[in-house]
Formats: structure tokens, C-alpha cells, sequence
């Protein structure tokens, strides 16, 4: 959408909100290393969880955590271009930006990790020592 037709209304302007956040997503995808980590453990999860017949609330919780994830990861990257877009010189300021946007997808990180221990830790412990 062009910045004149911000006033449009309807299906025509919903449908092209969702082409740009598709391009933004595509952005992500394909120029962010992080991004295609998290892909790739998202997909290794989701296989786990199928390999071990997960409950439905289990994968719920999953869906909940790697959505978030990757929620995250792509604000994370919007705050990086924002502040390029700012200055490409090193400033305190863009570094702490930067700092506490990555900081964000870290903590986010850290509780995912322990939910993936609380989630899978279990069934792996029963297949392993049962
Ligand atoms: N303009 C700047 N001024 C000061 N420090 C900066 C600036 N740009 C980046 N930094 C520092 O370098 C780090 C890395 O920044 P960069 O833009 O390369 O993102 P990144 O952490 O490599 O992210 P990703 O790997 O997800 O792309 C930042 O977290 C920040 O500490």
C-alpha cells in the first residue's frame, strides 16, 4: 500500500496487509540466521512431538512457544532495521536498542528451553530407563 491510500478501508486493503507481512516475513526467512535456527529446531520439535504421540494440550503449549518465538525473532529484526534505517555509526543508544531487543528473544529463548525439558523430559526419561 502506497503512504496516499492508508484511508482506504475493506477486503483489498486487508488482503494487502497480508502480501506485505508476507514480505516482511520472507525478509526474515532468508536474511536472518537466527530465524532459519529457529525454523530448523521448530521443525526437529514438531517431529519429536509427533514421533512421541504428544497430547493435544502438549502441542498446544508447543504451537503457544515457537509462534512467540518466532513472533519475537521478527520484532527483533524490525528494531534492528529501525535503527539502521537511524544511523549505521556506532551509537551508544542503537547499541542499547539493539542490545534490549535482543535481549527480549533471549529470555523468550531461555523459558522456551525449559518448557521443551518440562515438555519432552518425561517420555524421554520413560523410553530411555523403562
Ligand atoms: N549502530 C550501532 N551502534 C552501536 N552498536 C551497534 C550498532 N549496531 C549494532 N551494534 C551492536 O552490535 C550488535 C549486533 O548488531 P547487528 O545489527 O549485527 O545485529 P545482530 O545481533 O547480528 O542480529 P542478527 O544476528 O539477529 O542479525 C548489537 O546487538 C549491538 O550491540
Amino acid at each position: 500500500m502506497g503512504l496516499s491510500d492508508r484511508n482506504q478501508r475493506g477486503f483489498r486493503r486487508l488482503l494487502r496487509s497480508f502480501v506485505f507481512a508476507a514480505h516482511g516475513l520472507k525478509h526474515v526467512i532468508k536474511y536472518e540466521q537466527n530465524m532459519q535456527i529457529h525454523l530448523i529446531c521448530s521443525i526437529v520439535v514438531f517431529a519429536v512431538a509427533w514421533w512421541l504421540t504428544l497430547p493435544l494440550e502438549h502441542w498446544l503449549v508447543l504451537l503457544l512457544v515457537i509462534g512467540g518465538m518466532f513472533s519475537l525473532e521478527i520484532m527483533n529484526t524490525a528494531v534492528e532495521r529501525t535503527v539502521d534505517l537511524y544511523t549505521e555509526e556506532f551509537h551508544p543508544l542503537a547499541k542499547r536498542a539493539k542490545d534490549v531487543a535482543a535481549a527480549a528473544v533471549f529470555v523468550y529463548g531461555v523459558f522456551a528451553v525449559i518448557i521443551g525439558i518440562l515438555i519432552f523430559g518425561p517420555p524421554f526419561i520413560q523410553i530411555l530407563f523403562y
